[in-house]
């Protein structure tokens, strides 16, 4: 039978009910979430409670990843929903700060990547995204102090650079990423999808089609200049403006320019209308 998970919007209220939930030192997961929760999100949560006795689902649409021209104010905000689906899962504990709670009056620190995880790919069109990222992470990995932490792989670039982060700043968690989940024509589950007009959804899933077409190619034998060109045509073809579709090395997140250097990942961001979506796959 599944309960309502305790609410926290205070850092007292947050630690009182950690010190409730590590009695005989049970082991926390924290899976940190925006909302506007879906199968993506709640495959994270089962993931969680494999790993650990204890599971917290922050949620906290974070300003300081969006740009001033990005979409902070429309992000989708589904509170009822979502508290109704963590119960589902059992979930212990939903922290839920608001924004004067997570960056209070005079807040003036910022945590900012480097390093190759951090070059390219995301930066290059949202450059203020990592930063507002890790500092965001890094609070919470402060405030809830997980043992384990849960990440999904559709957001790869934000997954090694979390990892990167976690290991460099001795946060003494375990990041831990999950597989993409998609829905059955192979578009990744995102938040954002809501955005997208009927017409938008039928097209959408031509970004996973096209990364699978490369793989293909990759994976024949195929130069990999061209095996990358050709996905890239197929999106634009569909109409998608494109960010970027690049290949890289998977761990690293450098260059790579062919199969025998070492795994490979497939990464891409495009817009079709108002939306923005990104997606990747492992070659
Ligand atoms: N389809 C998915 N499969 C697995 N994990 C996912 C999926 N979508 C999101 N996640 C993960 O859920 C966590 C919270 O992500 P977030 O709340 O931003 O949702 P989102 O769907 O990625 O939203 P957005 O559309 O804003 O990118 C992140 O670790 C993210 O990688
Ligand atoms: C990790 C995260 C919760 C930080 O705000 C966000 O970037 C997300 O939902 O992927
Ligand atoms: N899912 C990553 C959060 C963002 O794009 O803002």
């Amino acid at each position: 039978m599944s309960r309502s998970p305790m609410i926290a919007r205070t850092i007292p209220a947050l630690h009182r009910a950690l010190d409730g939930l590590r009695l005989r030192k049970a082991t926390v997961a924290l899976v940190p979430t925006m909302g506007a929760l879906h199968d993506g999100h709640v495959s994270l949560v089962r993931l969680a409670k494999r790993r650990a006795k204890k599971v917290v689902v922050s949620i906290f649409v974070n300003p300081t990843q969006f740009a001033p021209t990005e979409d902070f104010g429309s992000y989708p905000r589904t509170w009822k929903s979502d508290v109704a689906r963590l119960a589902a899962e059992d979930v212990d504990l939903i922290w839920n700060p608001d924004v004067k709670v997570m960056y209070p009056d005079g807040f003036a620190t910022r945590i900012v990547p480097e390093g190759p995880a951090t070059a390219g790919l995301e930066d290059r069109f949202r450059p203020h995204f990592f930063g507002g990222v890790a500092t965001v992470v890094g609070k919470l990995f402060t405030q809830v102090r997980p043992d384990f932490a849960m990440f999904g792989e559709k957001d790869y670039q934000q997954l090694r650079v979390i990892t990167q982060m976690a290991r460099d700043l001795d946060l003494g968690v375990k990041v831990t990423g999950s597989r993409t989940v998609r829905e059955r024509d192979g578009l990744a589950m995102s938040s954002r999808n809501v955005y997208l007009s009927p017409e938008e959804r039928q097209m959408a899933p031509v970004l996973y089609r096209a990364m699978k077409e490369s793989v293909r190619r990759l994976r024949a034998g195929d130069d990999t200049e061209a095996a990358i060109a050709g996905g890239a045509e197929m999106i634009v073809a569909a109409g998608f403006t494109l960010d970027y579709f690049e290949v890289r090395h998977a761990e690293t997140l450098a260059p790579i320019g062919s199969v025998n250097d070492g795994p490979m990942r497939i990464l891409v961001a495009a817009r079709l209308g108002k939306t923005r979506l990104i997606d990747n796959v492992a070659v």
